[in-house]
């Protein structure tokens, strides 16, 4: 597989090639879902909830992605690897936005990194593109203003809020946004947003019009039961397979079946009984 750029993802939009992107947090993960040719790995800071066991994406911070992002970059090499910027390292001022949208580009090799907001961030975007950052935008259902919203809940659907959206996504784009991710709006602004913008435009529960799908990968491996969003399709049931393996493992290891003879390191058969004599 070549490197992805985000040459690569303009390609795909031009040519109505669906797009497949994912979160991935550590490099196990990183490596399949570079063998299944993901096009865009998400670190995501729903690495808060999923991996570090927090109520919401809040507490994540840049020191706590640095080292997921490392791992990840070196389990999938040719992914456009995004950096999900946490919950005040962007909103305080530009001079921070960039420092640490820096270091998610020069320690962390992304190829991107990804911020939450509408018109409220243009000014912020202008600054880091300005500053050879890409960045792609995160509108609709912002997780980090949830105390806000009050709730995690689809957005834009009445025509007021999907008119904002809809000019919000075309300010964004002219402040330098290189791309656009919506999260939870209806499919009908979605694919209005798609259609008018010349940036890749990718989705979580934004129906099927958009560019390129998003999921969480805990989400659709059935590995995160508190709360799943309606957009989710669960894949497989991983974490109900994990389940049954370590219930096996209790049971073998309570019944004596492990370990067997070839988890044993063997010793010459003179040597052992030297041995017993020896202790007996
Ligand atoms: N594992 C995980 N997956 C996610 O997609 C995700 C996170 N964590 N953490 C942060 C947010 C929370 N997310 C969510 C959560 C719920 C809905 C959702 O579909 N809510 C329902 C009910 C809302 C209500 O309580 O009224 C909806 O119909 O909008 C959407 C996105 C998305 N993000
Ligand atoms: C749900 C995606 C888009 C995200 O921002 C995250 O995983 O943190
Ligand atoms: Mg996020």
């Amino acid at each position: 597989m070549a490197k992805i750029t985000i040459q690569t993802l303009r390609e795909k939009k031009a040519r109505k090639e669906p797009m497949t992107f994912l979160t991935g947090y550590d490099y196990p993960f990183a490596l399949l879902e570079q063998k299944a040719g993901i096009d865009v790995i998400l670190v995501g800071d729903s690495i808060g909830m999923v991996v570090y066991g927090y109520n919401s994406t809040l507490p994540v911070t840049m020191d706590l992605m640095m080292p997921h992002v490392k791992a990840v970059r070196l389990g999938a090499p040719d992914a456009y690897l995004v950096g999900d910027m946490p919950y005040m390292s962007y909103q305080v001022s530009k001079s921070e936005a960039i420092r640490n949208a820096g270091r998610f580009m020069a320690e962390g090799e992304c190829d991107a990194v990804k911020l939450e907001g509408g018109r409220e961030v243009a000014e912020t975007i202008r600054a880091m593109a300005d500053a050879t950052i890409p960045v792609m935008a995160h509108m609709g259902l912002t997780p980090q203003s949830v105390a806000q919203l009050g709730g995690y809940k689809a957005q834009g659907r009445d025509l007021a809020t999907a008119k904002k959206l809809i000019e919000d996504a075309d300010i964004l784009q002219e402040a330098g946004a290189s791309s656009l991710l919506l999260e939870a709006v209806p499919a009908e602004v979605a694919a209005i947003i798609t259609q008018r913008s010349r940036v890749p435009v990718f989705g979580i529960g934004a129906g099927p019009h958009v560019d390129g799908q998003v999921l969480v990968i805990h989400d659709m491996l059935g590995m995160f039961d508190r709360g799943t969003a309606k957009f989710v399709k669960k894949y497989r049931l991983i974490g109900q397979q994990i389940l049954e393996a370590l219930a096996e493992f209790k049971e073998d290891v309570t019944a004596k079946r492990f370990p067997a003879k070839e988890h044993c390191y063997p010793m010459p058969e003179d040597v052992a009984a030297e041995l017993k004599k020896l202790y007996s």
